[in-house]
This record gives C-alpha cells, structure tokens and sequence, in this order.
C-alpha cells in the first residue's frame, strides 16, 4: 500500500477533515523536544510522517490501529508534545502520527470518592483548575503541566513537583482506558484496590506509545490546601549533606510534597538572587495544619544537625510560583537558541541512597575529566527533586555553548554527555531513567536496565504489538531504516 492509499483509507476512517497532510505540520512532528536545536533552525532530516490523524474517540482510535496493524503502517501516538527523549520521532518511513489532543473532555469529577476521569487530550492544567472548583487538586505538577496532556503523562510516567507526598503518575491511576493494535478496547475499572492477578495497569501506564494508545485515565483526587503551605529554604555546603537531609528526613517517616537538593551550579542559575555559591534545599510542607506544622518541625530539627543558613521562605514561594513552563518560557528558549547558539538539556537518573552521592561525583568527574568539548559548557549540575523510602533521584543538568553547525549539535554533545550519566548510574544499580521515559535514545541500554527481566519486557512488545508498528525504535531497540 502507498502512501496515498494509506492517507485515502485514513480519510475513510477518520473523516477528511481529521487527516494532516500539510509539509510543515508534517516537518513539525517528525521530531520532538530531544531535536529541539535542529527544529529550530528548520532541519528537519529524518522520515516526514504519511499524515497525522486527529482521533476523535476510542473507537476511532481502534479503527486506525486495526488499519495500521493489517497494513504495516507505523504508529507514533502524540497528545501534548513536551516528550523529550525522541518518543514522537517518526524514525521510520510509513509512520502515521496518531494525536489525541481533541479527546479532550473531562469526563467526570467526583468530589465523593475523590476522583476524576479525563480523555487522552486534556491537559493536566485543565484538569487541575476543574477539580480546584471543588477545593480538590490532582497532586500532579510536572513542570510541564500547563502543555502535558492526560495521555502523554500516563504514557511516560511522568511525576510532579509534589511527588513526596502525592506519589508520581502510577500511584495516582487507578482506572484508565487503552486501545492496543488488534483494535481491542481495554477498560481497566477504578477500584481502590485489588488482588485480582498482576496490576495490567502498567502495561500502559510508561507504556510510551510502544504497546498501546491510552484514550483515558482516572485519577485520584486531593483535598487543596494552599492556605496550609510552609516553605523552607536552607544554604548547604555540597550535595552529599543535602542528600543526608533528604535522607533522614523522609526515611523518618515524614512526607514533604517538595523535598528538594540543588548542586553549587544549579542552585547558582535557580537562586541567583540568594544563594550565595552554596547548595541550596528547597522544602514544601502541606496537608492538614498539624500535619503541615509536625512535617516542618521535622524538617527543622534535622537541619539543625547540618551546617546551614536559612532562607526566608517568601523567597522560595516566588521562585516554586515561576517554576512551570508554559508557550511563553518555550518561545523565550527558542530565541535565546537561535540568537545565543546555547542549549540547556537534562538527564534523569535514580538509585539509593547509597550510591546516588557517588554517581553524582562520577559522572561530574567524567565529564569535565573525559568530555572532549568541556570547554564548551557553560554549566554543569544537578538536583534531587523526588526522594522515596529506599533513595532518590537526581536530575543532571548540563548547559552548553554550540561551536558547530545546528546538525551536528546532538552527536557532540547532547548524546556523548547524555551516554556519560546513564553508563556511570547503571555501573552502580541505578535506573538510568527517572521519569522521562526512555524514548529513542537510551534504547542502547533498555536491556542493560532490565537484566535478566529485559525477557519479560521484550514479551510484552511480541504480544501486544506482534508486527512491531507500536512506534518502533521507543523503548524496545531495533535496527533503523
Ligand atoms: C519544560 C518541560 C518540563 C518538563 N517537566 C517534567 C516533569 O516535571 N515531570 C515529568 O515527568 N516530565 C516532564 N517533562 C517531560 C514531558 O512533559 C512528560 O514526559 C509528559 O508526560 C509528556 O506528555 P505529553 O502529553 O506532552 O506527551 P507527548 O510529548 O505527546 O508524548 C510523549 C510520549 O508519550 C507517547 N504518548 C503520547 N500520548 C500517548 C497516548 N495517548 N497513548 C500512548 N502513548 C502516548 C508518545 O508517543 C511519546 O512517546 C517536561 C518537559 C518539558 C518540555
């Protein structure tokens, strides 16, 4: 089948009207944020997707994969576009872009058993505003929460700034709807709990787009607060004392919404204004009043065991208030890339408390020690944003100037620095990906990730997606075309 008949039984399906066929649209969603430098420049140098098909509902949906499977037409499913690992790449030829960005209704909210139900398309902002009309909140807040759309934040595990206490997306679902490639409609119901064989919750819950397309999600609900806010900020002297204090104070059993660690260099470029060349710790205590008042005693009486200096609260609060990225921060990066040739780019990791310290050190060590283009960046850190019982994360950071054309920007630096911090957290017993999925990039180490359970995994893909058209080359590695 060629790509005109593949577009004219997408009209069939989907209706004319709801199938893309525009060049620059299509330019556009070849890539996403992993090629934003290229983007930019308008070099768009991989396969241009058939067409992009705006899914009406769930059944659509499940018409365009059965069409997809029986055909071999590659599917990369879309929602909000913030993805940054390459997960929307159309890496190979007969990709068709599925976005469910219009199934945006908000299907139901529940102020008695404190849920909500929204479609793929709904971004978390939306959803979050409806649910503070009943003086609930989702408890998610990625930074990318005014873009990130329901579909896309179920599909890459993603997690909020108030994870600690709320949990990150896989404690927050607890019902969803997905589409596989045969056409089937899967409903997974909402129950508080179950023991009813293993959680099939997350076979799409980081799913990524590889095993199935997510139309909906339910979600629990959170009594809003904000009266009941405290924020703390305190100046350390390194990272490893800001790593004991995470560490004491949540394995002591209390549960800050933010519990946060900024190296010297991050922490220099987040509070220019205050941090005075040390690290800086950043707490968010929240619920009810006493529980609020008990978790910043804590937080209190555990700093008072490490060398600090306090910060005035009212600083922390306008700085979390400007944390999140909407269309105006987007715009503003696109013209400090083009006017400045400079780029800023993250890799996040995690593992326990143990050995998070030492990877920090061996991955800043490696890089300023081994990298061939140290010279160029211009900034290199990291912080730790969502601690657990067993250990925590860290979100290395590293900001570059480019001294090479737009092309070549991702080879010599983006990959390379990236492949550094993902070799030295598996070296360890890290996971090397925290909570921006896996995408096309890290797929060289998807089996080193997994060990021997890498089988089970690779089983998953066979079953679900036995002809591989579940956006190829996104977690499970294959060969390009
Ligand atoms: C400025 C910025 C800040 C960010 N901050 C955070 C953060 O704090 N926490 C965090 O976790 N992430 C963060 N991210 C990453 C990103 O926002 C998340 O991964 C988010 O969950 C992606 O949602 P989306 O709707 O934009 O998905 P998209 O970008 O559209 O897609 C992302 C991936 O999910 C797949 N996908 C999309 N929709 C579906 C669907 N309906 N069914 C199946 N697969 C689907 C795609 O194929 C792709 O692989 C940030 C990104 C940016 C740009």
């Amino acid at each position: 089948m060629d790509n005109q008949a593949i577009i004219g039984r997408l009209r069939e399906i989907a209706g004319a009207d709801r199938v893309d066929t525009d060049e620059q649209l299509l330019r556009e969603a070849s890539v996403d944020r992993f090629k934003k430098y290229t983007a930019v420049h308008g070099i768009y140098d991989g396969p241009l997707p058939v067409a992009i098909v705006r899914a009406r509902d769930a059944e659509q949906v499940a018409r365009v994969l059965s069409f997809a499977s029986q055909h071999r037409v590659n599917i990369v499913p879309r929602t909000g576009r913030t993805g940054t690992e390459g997960g929307l790449e159309t890496a190979f030829e007969r990709t068709v872009v599925l976005d469910g960005s219009e199934m945006d209704e908000i299907v139901s909210v529940d102020p008695v058993t404190m849920q909500a139900t929204a479609q793929c398309g709904v971004p978390l902002r939306v959803l979050e505003e409806r649910v503070r009309e009943h003086g609930l909140t989702t408890g998610h807040s990625p930074q990318s929460k005014p873009l990130a759309q329901i579909g896309g934040l179920v599909a890459t595990r993603s997690i909020g700034q108030f994870s600690t206490l709320y949990g990150a997306i896989e404690d927050m679902v607890t019902g969803l709807e997905a589409v596989f490639p045969d056409g089937t409609i899967a409903r997974i119901k909402s129950v508080p709990r179950r023991a009813a064989g293993p959680d099939i919750r997350s076979i799409a819950i980081g799913n990524e787009g590889a095993l199935c397309f997510v139309t909906e999600a339910t979600v629990k609900l959170f009594k809003y607060e904000p009266e009941n806010y405290r924020f703390h900020g305190y100046l350390l002297d390194d990272v490893h004392t800001g790593i004991a204090v995470l560490r004491e104070v949540i394995t002591n059993g209390y549960r800050p919404s933010v519990a946060r660690v900024y190296s010297e260099q991050d922490a220099a470029q987040h509070f220019s204004h205050f941090a005075k060349g040390k690290c800086v710790a950043v707490f968010l205590a929240e619920g009810p009043a006493p529980l609020a008042d008990a978790t910043s005693a804590e937080i209190d009486r555990v700093l008072a065991g490490h060398t600090h200096e306090r910060v005035e609260p009212e600083l922390i609060r306008e700085w979390f208030d400007n944390l999140n990225w909407g269309p105006d921060k987007i715009e503003a990066e696109k013209k400090a890339m083009l006017t400045e040739a400079t780029l800023g780019y993250t890799t996040e990791v995690s593992a326990d408390w143990s050995v998070i310290g030492e990877i920090y050190d061996a991955v800043i060590a490696r890089i300023t020690g081994e990298y061939p283009h140290v010279d160029d960046i211009t900034m290199l850190g990291g912080h730790s944003s969502h601690s657990y019982q067993t250990g925590t994360n860290m979100y290395f950071v590293y900001d570059y100037r480019i001294n090479c054309e737009p092309r070549e920007e991702i080879e010599k630096y983006h990959i390379p620095i990236n492949a550094i911090i993902v070799e030295e957290t598996l070296a360890r017993g890290g996971s090397m990906v925290h909570h921006h999925g896996i995408g096309k990039y890290r797929t060289p180490w998807t089996e080193q990730e997994h060990g021997s359970a890498y089988a089970v995994l690779r089983r998953l893909k066979e079953a679900f997606d036995p002809e591989g058209i579940m956006n190829p080359g996104t977690i499970f590695p294959v060969e390009r075309s």
